[in-house]
């Protein structure tokens, strides 16, 4: 099984994604932003940062980065892809996930570790996760504010597709305290806080985090 990692210039958690990535047992295959392939990789993480220093808008430039064109016909296709914060914002700048991500209600950067529910088990990346589990993993943006036309909110939560849930205090202002959402089909997914900075209970705050990878894992298998 071989699980990929994009670096656009600017991102800072892809060797965090990578290392999240081997410790779930599959093969970390690192991804650059200029690929024109995907090194025939089962899934792909797009993880956080500032790709392309966040000008524009954040996310609105890696999204016509050349490895995107692979990565969004991969999607299309079925691959399991998963973007964490900075790669979440890429996914609704390419249209795989609906929303925008916009400037934290309270205009700081926040950086906490966050608790969440985890509302769908049954996505490519969540099906390690007990119905309804709470989990605690880092959060930590500027742009993590989740909006969307109120019909598009009304069709998330209708069709199960908010993945995760802030609990505690809405810590940046997001419709409904949406911290995640999926495709219909379930493989692509999106979220603000970051499971790869939680993967080892030792460095804390939790291995919460590791569920998602061994998650693709089995939805690879299972494909
Ligand atoms: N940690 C990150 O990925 C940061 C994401 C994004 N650039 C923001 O600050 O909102």
């Amino acid at each position: 099984m071989r699980v990929g990692a994009v670096t656009f210039p600017g991102t800072l958690d892809d060797t965090d994604t990578l290392r999240a990535i081997a410790a779930s047992g599959a093969e970390a295959v690192p991804l650059w932003h200029g690929d024109a392939d995907l090194r025939g990789v089962d899934a792909v993480v797009l993880p956080g940062g500032f790709s392309y220093g966040d000008y524009l808008r954040a996310g609105a430039i890696a999204r016509f980065a050349p490895v995107m064109g692979e990565v969004i016909d991969a999607a299309r296709g079925g691959m399991p892809v998963l973007g964490i914060c900075n790669g979440f914002q890429v996914l609704c700048e390419a249209g795989l996930l609906p929303g925008a991500l916009l400037r934290n209600a309270g205009l700081h950067f926040v950086c906490k570790d966050q608790w969440l529910k985890v509302e769908n088990n049954t996505t490519a990346w969540t099906s390690r996760y007990e119905p309804g589990a709470e989990i605690i993993i880092p959060l930590k943006n500027q742009d993590g504010r989740f909006a969307a036309p109120r019909s598009t909110v009304d069709e998330l939560e209708g069709e199960g597709r908010v993945v995760f849930r802030y609990l505690g205090d809405d810590p940046n202002g997001s419709l409904g305290a949406i911290a995640g959402i999926s495709d219909k089909t379930g493989r692509i997914v999106g979220l603000m806080p970051h499971p790869e900075h939680a993967i080892d209970a030792l460095t804390g705050p939790s291995d919460d985090g590791l569920g998602m990878f061994l998650s693709a894992l089995d939805s690879v298998v299972a494909s």
